[in-house]
């Protein structure tokens, strides 16, 4: 019985130790766990993306850190109503299991691939590409629309883009090729642009996690006759019934080694919405120069630019650190290649079409230098070289403005895609777009993830030394002569930059400020049934512990066999006195062990009391930490925490 008594004991304080323990395991608060446990926040290596993490975690990712292929699709579109009206025949054929286009020998017939006068030999040519997309015939199976190709290679590079990594995805095509409509496309069927912006809000405005912060900005531009033109800026306009001169709003474009190759004075416009982007690719499309030509009834005389800037920044409650990811997405629809002949243009038409084949031409040989056997082993041993190796080609990036601001998206830190638009009855063109297409191929770009990590004391730091380069900068600019009038300008350059990053950091600094508000408030919610289950485990525990010290102090003492031996009829004489000697000193021993179980179980008690202490102690530590950040960051009318009470 004694026996029992102690183990029943000893088994209500295990008990409770494992309540306690329970209790005090940090793997219980779910709303703290994964910042405390995970080392994903800690981590400023590469970290699997927010929005694919099946994706990120397989191992064709992680090797796609270390650089990869330029991906290049193609696309096939359908019979316009001047093609139909000549009675073209299609000379395209594509594969959807091989992915691979086939350019046919064209008949004899159609003017437009008209052989009588030339020497040209026409031969049935074929290629294979990532994907091929058949957007001939709507009645066809394999039929790709504008969803089928946003869903086929978009996406992804929207997944690279939350992975923090920087893409460019361009088409590249003969004029009337479809690549406005694959990059833009019309209202009733949005192409790769408008169709990534929605995804990209659907996705941050969806994001569960109340600590990250999302910041997007975007600019779009267009290049025209060689010279970089804002979209998104007022356009010039007539003063005085004279047209301002267009070269006043020519952009320089830069390069710094902090920032790469860059366009000065671009405008740069916050959006927090998919509706404020819609509104700027009106307000952009709106200002870029198209015109009818003969080959299209509106044909873009420029190659555009647009471009969207994703910031991530993930804030840590445990540390109160930020983990910032940054990406650039560019998103390309280049001029097309056209031919005097075909076009008929004349005057200012032909001017464009001079300069958009001359900078298509620098493309290619920009391609076809990153194409370089040479320079592409080099980067398959995993040494790429920044300076040429012997006989390997320099590239040209700076002999274009396009390639030259470019220059990161084809050979540096970025994902890129080509789409290859096709039209599709014309051999010669299409001939010569493949070419390219399958050229393109051949480059290995060195994507890596755009990700820091910085405490909060560095920001702060960051935002005060910018503070006082920008007074610098203010007081040289105000004491600056008119003979210095050169310098004055440069800086106040500099100086509206710095002002400009400054304001994007203090935003930035806004933003975090309100997600840690969010979080505290969510872990506070969090936290309240956790907080009622405490409160009534801390109950139970106090009532267990009741009983057991009350078990220990007035144990109950069982009736000992004698007392329970019947009465002997001769009135009471018991069996001989040793045997009442044996029993007390039975007695005796089960008071001594009594006694010593009595101290064990003290000493437990007290030890269950030292545990409960200090649990409560953190509790109230961690209550005090949640309520100072949330003095710190913010007020509101009703203080969630005032509700959360430990016992
Ligand atoms: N996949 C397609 N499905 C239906 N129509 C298409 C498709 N691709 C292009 N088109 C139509 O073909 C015409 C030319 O397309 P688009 O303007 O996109 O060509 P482009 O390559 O951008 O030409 P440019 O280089 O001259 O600007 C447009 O009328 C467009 O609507």
């Amino acid at each position: 019985m004694h026996t029992f008594r102690r183990l029943k004991s000893r088994k209500l304080l295990t008990d409770a130790f494992e309540l306690l323990d329970d209790i005090m395991d940090p793997r219980l608060y779910r709303g703290i766990s994964s910042e405390s446990i995970s080392p994903y926040y800690e981590s400023t290596a590469s970290t699997p993306s927010l929005r694919a993490p099946e994706r990120a975690a397989t191992p064709d990712t992680m090797a796609d850190q270390e650089g990869g292929n330029v991906k290049v699709v193609v696309r096939v579109r359908r019979h316009v109503k001047r093609e139909i009206e000549r009675g073209a025949e299609c000379l395209i054929r594509m594969d959807p299991h091989t992915q691979r286009t086939t350019l046919l020998v064209p008949n004899d017939t159609d003017p437009a691939n008209a052989r009588s006068n030339s020497r040209k030999i026409y031969e049935e040519k074929s290629f294979t590409f990532d994907k091929s997309f058949w957007s001939h015939d709507p009645t066809s199976s394999h039929y790709a629309d504008q969803s089928a190709i946003y869903r086929s290679f978009g996406e992804e590079f929207l997944d690279h883009n939350f992975a923090g990594y920087h893409t460019c995805i361009f088409a590249y095509g003969q004029t009337g090729s479809g690549k406005s409509y694959t990059m833009m496309g019309t209202p009733e069927a949005p192409g790769l642009i408008p169709r990534t912006c929605q995804e990209l809000f659907h996705r941050i405005e969806s994001d569960p996690t109340p600590n990250t912060t999302y910041n997007v900005h975007v600019s779009y531009l267009e290049i025209y006759n060689e010279h970089v033109r804002d979209l998104l800026a007022s356009r010039p306009s007539s003063s005085g019934g004279q047209p301002k001169d267009p070269a006043a709003y020519y952009l320089k474009i830069r390069e710094s080694p902090a920032d790469g190759v860059y366009i000065q004075g671009l405008t740069d416009v916050a959006v927090r919405s998919y509706a404020d982007i819609s509104r700027l690719f009106r307000i952009g499309d709106a200002n870029r120069t198209t015109a009818a030509t003969k080959m299209n009834d509106s044909s873009s005389r420029s190659h555009a630019v647009f471009t969207i800037h994703l910031k991530q920044i993930q804030h840590s409650m445990t540390t109160d650190s930020v983990i910032e990811r940054s990406a650039r997405m560019r998103l390309v629809d280049l001029a097309g290649s056209e031919r005097a002949k075909a076009t008929e243009a004349t005057g200012q038409r032909l001017v464009e079409g001079g300069k958009i084949n001359k900078s298509l031409t620098t493309l290619g040989r920009v391609i076809a230098a990153l194409a370089d056997p040479k320079r592409c082993a080099a980067f398959a041993s995993g040494k790429p070289s920044k300076r040429s190796v012997a006989g390997e080609t320099v590239v040209p990036y700076r002999d274009s403005v396009l390639t030259w601001l470019l220059k990161d998206s084809l050979g540096g830190n970025s994902k890129t895609a080509m789409v290859a638009c096709i039209a599709p009855s014309d051999y010669d063109e299409t001939l010569s777009t493949l070419r390219y297409a399958s050229q393109a191929k051949m480059i290995r770009t060195r994507a890596t993830v755009n990700q820091d990590a910085v405490s909060a004391a560095q920001r702060d730091a960051q935002i005060a030394e910018m503070a006082a380069t920008i007074a610098a900068l203010q007081t040289s600019f105000h004491a600056a002569t008119v003979a210095r009038k050169r310098e004055e300008a440069t800086e106040l350059e500099e100086y509206q930059k710095q002002v400009g990053r400054m304001q994007r950091m203090m935003e930035e600094s806004r933003l975090v400020s309100e997600a840690k508000i969010r979080s505290l408030t969510a872990e506070v919610e969090e936290l309240r049934p956790l907080c009622e289950r405490l409160r009534g485990e801390g109950e139970a525990l106090r009532r267990h512990l009741g009983l057991v010290v009350g078990e220990l102090r007035n144990p109950i003492v069982l009736p000992t066999p004698r007392d329970s031996e019947p009465v002997t009829p001769e009135g009471g004489e018991e069996h001989g006195g040793n045997e009442e000697d044996k029993e007390n000193a039975g007695d005796e021993v089960m008071m001594m062990e009594d006694e010593g179980y009595e101290d064990e179980g003290e000493e437990f008690a007290r030890e269950l009391h030292a545990h409960a202490e200090d649990f409560l102690k953190e509790i109230g530590m961690f209550r005090k930490k949640v309520g100072g950040d949330y003095a710190r960051f913010g007020e509101r009318r009703v203080n969630p925490l005032a509700e959360v009470t430990v016992n």
